[in-house]
């Protein structure tokens, strides 16, 4: 993976899949981010995490489940290294992620691709399609434009955006929400990175979109091997994606398992609340067809 961001390398030879197989693991220990606290005083702090550690493994579908303001953010951004934790630390692999420096910053911001909330102001509106996924492909795997192109069209298909040429020359307005997260995705897969962080992905979309952008984390996860942190206050989605759960409360974890067995059988008050703020028949007993069982993959 390239360091040099300063433009394309011309003699790269075609644009190959560069999927290696993940092998390493994001390893979170300790973790704790101390702000202080907006419009409260001189000295006043709050603790947005609080001694968080976990693993995800390589291939591993997390979930980060946990009301407003519970810390879910600030986590993936102390995972991301876009902040620093006050104390703890985030290792991906052997390396340090709160040591990292510009060009290692890069460098794993290749392998650890974030996903935000809102599909509507993560793509400049003057950029088509095509140059927003060419990008990465030219700044971070290093390759040529033309094989960029080529890529941005292998990648625009795998995320179900068909025919590709079609969609290569829009801009995001015309797009729907889902067509648009779909390209936020298929650039955060454009510099083939090994774990996607993806905060809120679905929760600015219509109702009627949200399944095929779940479908679709799903159907990446298991084809290219990716690792997935999922973070949601929606307990139904992260069922559709997502195989272990961790429920965050004021910054700390305060309950984890089986995403099926938590939802199933919550043992912590918080948890409980959760659930209750949702469909909970539905939760325990999903019906032939639901969401969760969609495997729709249509550009909705
Ligand atoms: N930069 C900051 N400065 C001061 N306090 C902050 C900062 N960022 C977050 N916080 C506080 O940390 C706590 C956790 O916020 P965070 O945004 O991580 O929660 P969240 O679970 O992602 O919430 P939401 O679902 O609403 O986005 C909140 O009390 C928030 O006000």
């Amino acid at each position: 993976m390239s360091t040099d961001a300063t433009g394309p390398a011309t003699s790269t030879p075609a644009a190959p899949p560069t999927r290696h197989p993940n092998t390493q693991a994001l390893t979170i220990a300790h973790a704790t981010k101390i702000y202080k606290a907006r419009g409260q005083g001189r000295g006043a702090r709050v603790t947005a995490v609080d001694d968080v550690s976990f693993v995800i493994e390589p291939g591993a579908a997390i979930g980060l489940v946990g009301a407003s303001g519970s810390g879910k953010s600030t986590l993936a951004k102390l995972i991301t290294g876009s902040e620093r934790p006050t104390s703890g630390t985030i290792r991906f692999g052997d390396i340090e992620v709160n040591a990292l420096r510009s060009g290692g910053l890069r460098d794993y911001h290749g392998r650890v691709q974030m996903v935000f909330q809102d599909p509507y102001g993560a793509l400049n509106p003057l950029h088509t399609v095509e140059y927003t996924i060419m990008r990465p492909c030219q700044n971070i795997l290093g390759l040529s434009a033309r094989d960029a192109v080529r890529r941005v069209h292998e990648l625009l298909e795998i995320v179900g955006l068909m025919p590709a040429a079609q969609y290569a020359t829009k801009l995001p307005h015309q797009l729907s929400g889902g067509q648009r997260q779909r390209v936020v995705i298929a650039r955060a897969l454009a510099c083939d990175p090994d774990v996607i962080v993806a905060d809120e992905p679905v929760s600015m979309l219509d109702v009627s979109l949200r399944a095929g952008v779940l479908s679709l984390l799903r159907r990446l996860r298991q084809e290219r091997g990716l690792s997935l942190l999922y973070i949601t206050h929606d307990l139904l989605s992260a069922r559709v994606v997502t195989d272990h759960i961790l429920v965050l409360n004021r910054g700390r974890i305060v309950e984890r398992g089986q995403t099926k067995y938590v939802l199933q059988h919550p043992e912590d008050g918080y948890t409980k609340r959760l659930l209750d703020a949702v469909a909970t028949p539905f939760v325990r007993q999903p019906p032939a067809g639901a969401v969760g069982a969609s495997a729709d993959t249509t550009a909705a």
